[in-house]
């Protein structure tokens, strides 16, 4: 079998500094398993450092998007798909969402930080876009964040 080349630009070990927070993983009876803090986190912490597993664009035009893969994968750079190793899979949608993420391509990994402070059992969820492929069943969730705040708010 040909061996697949390692692309990473250097070798410089990835910091995976994350895993101080107690997190867990409750299910929903429709949006299935959800990530939950179960102590307070201020904004701006890193929770998660999801290692990446990449797709080319021909494997998951003749594959990927038939499987269930399609509702976990995220697009990253020159057309491929990263499906998120870890919690970076498992956070569910929240239109206003109190964790954003930051694709990291050179060390292919997504970094997850908390966007506001964030109150224990806390369903900590992200941003999936405007494409959705399921019906929203997020309750809403009140916030004084503005849009400004929302873009702006990552410091990596
Ligand atoms: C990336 S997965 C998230 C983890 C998923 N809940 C699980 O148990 O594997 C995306 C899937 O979660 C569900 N989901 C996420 N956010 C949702 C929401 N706000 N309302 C309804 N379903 C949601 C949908 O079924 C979607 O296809």
């Amino acid at each position: 079998m040909e061996e697949k080349k390692n692309n990473n630009k250097d070798d410089t070990p990835v910091v995976m500094n994350q895993h101080k927070i107690e997190l867990e993983l409750r299910n929903h009876p429709i949006r299935g398993r959800g990530v939950f803090p179960k102590e307070q986190i201020k904004r701006n912490t890193l929770i998660e450092i999801s290692p990446v597993l990449l797709f080319t664009p021909d494997e998951y035009k003749a594959h990927g998007q038939y499987t269930v893969l399609d509702h976990y994968t995220y697009i990253w750079e020159g057309g491929q798909f990263a499906l998120a190793l870890g919690l970076g899979s498992m956070f569910n949608h929240a239109s206003n969402p109190n964790v954003g993420y930051f694709r990291d391509f050179e060390n292919k990994v997504i970094r997850y930080k908390t966007m506001r402070d964030i109150e224990p059992d806390e369903e900590l969820c992200i941003n999936y876009g405007s494409n959705l492929w399921f019906e929203d069943t997020e309750e809403q969730v009140e916030s004084d964040l503005d849009e400004q705040d929302f873009l702006g708010s990552f410091d990596l």
